[in-house]
């Protein structure tokens, strides 16, 4: 008899480099067990020192590849990355309610690491008006949370406020990723927050000492999806993703690929013991 094989849309930029984007999807797919499609919204020229040049597909070829992959392998689950236009992000969001998705992780990505837009200006408004009311959960960084909420963010209280008011906007779960923000009650730990509308938690866990970082929030956000699709509840598949990108910084800590920020060790977790879902602490809060 023959098994369901979970799957998994990534729908975004793609990597020339490997770490992040696509690429960075894929391979944390593939790590965590599910099967990934994919549908590339651009190609980006980049390496670990940044992005050189940027060529973005046309929003109806972007569809078509959507349409190629849901005809046929019917992933339950969407993650969108870098969709780079306002065309694109209201082709995903067209597609998104006539395919009825039941999971959407919206990793609203704006700008890479090195500082490069991923993202033009004038699709911000597209951004949380089109696609942030189809998602599930939205991952933004803490430069993402603060340009979709006006705030400043450098504390876990202001890490609050903001997910309050993401969640307000279109009525998604919020899981706002603090690898940029230290908070001096949490020193030495890398604490991302979650909110769903009617809880909200802490997800904490060691900050690992390395540059190897780039492709973190997207290597993050591709596990989350990768839990979905195995059927976790949200926080459950929160703290699997939180654990997974915990493992891959700390394979990735010593060793070097390329002259800049290099990847997460995705391909180094296989290598090495299983995940370990004790290195999360999971802490309530009050909102
Ligand atoms: N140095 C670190 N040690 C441990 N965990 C980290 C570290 N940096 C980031 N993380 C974790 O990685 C995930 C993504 O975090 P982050 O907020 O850095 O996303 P991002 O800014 O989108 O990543 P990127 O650096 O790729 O732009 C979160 O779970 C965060 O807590
Ligand atoms: C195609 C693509 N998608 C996403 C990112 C963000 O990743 P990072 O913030 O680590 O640079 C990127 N650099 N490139």
């Amino acid at each position: 008899m023959s098994r369901t094989c979970p799957a998994v849309l990534t729908i975004a930029g793609s990597d020339s480099g490997g770490g992040a984007g696509i690429q960075a999807d894929l391979h944390t797919f593939a790590a965590c067990g599910v099967w990934g499609a994919s549908a590339i919204t651009a190609l980006t020229a980049q390496n670990t020192l940044g992005v050189l040049a940027t060529h973005t597909v046309p929003a109806p070829f972007v569809r078509a590849q959507i349409d190629a992959v849901m005809q046929d392998i019917h992933p339950t689950v969407w993650k969108t990355g870098m969709l780079a236009t306002t065309d694109i992000i209201e082709t995903v969001a067209h597609a998104a309610a006539e395919y009825a998705i039941p999971h959407l992780v919206l990793d609203p990505v704006m700008v890479a690491t090195s500082g490069d837009a991923l993202l033009e200006e004038d699709a911000h408004h597209a951004l949380i008006h089109r696609l942030l009311p189809r998602a599930t959960v939205i991952t933004p960084n803490r430069a993402e949370a603060e340009a979709l909420t006006g705030l400043l963010i450098t504390s876990l209280d202001e890490m609050r406020a903001a997910a309050r008011i993401l969640h307000g906007i279109g009525g998604a779960a919020v899981i706002l990723t603090g690898g940029h923000i230290e908070d001096p009650e949490w020193r030495g730990h890398a604490v991302d927050l979650f909110f769903d509308g009617t809880d909200m938690y802490l997800l904490a866990a060691e900050r690992i000492t390395t540059t190897n970082t780039h492709g973190t929030g997207c290597t993050f956000s591709a596990a989350l999806a990768a839990s979905l699709a195995q059927g976790l509840p949200l926080l459950t598949a929160a703290q699997h993703a939180k654990t997974f990108i915990t493992h891959a910084l700390r394979a990735a800590a010593d060793y070097q690929l390329g002259r800049g920020h290099g990847p997460a060790g995705h391909f180094l977790l296989a290598q090495s013991a299983p995940l370990d879902p004790s290195l999360v602490r999971v802490v309530r809060l009050g909102w």
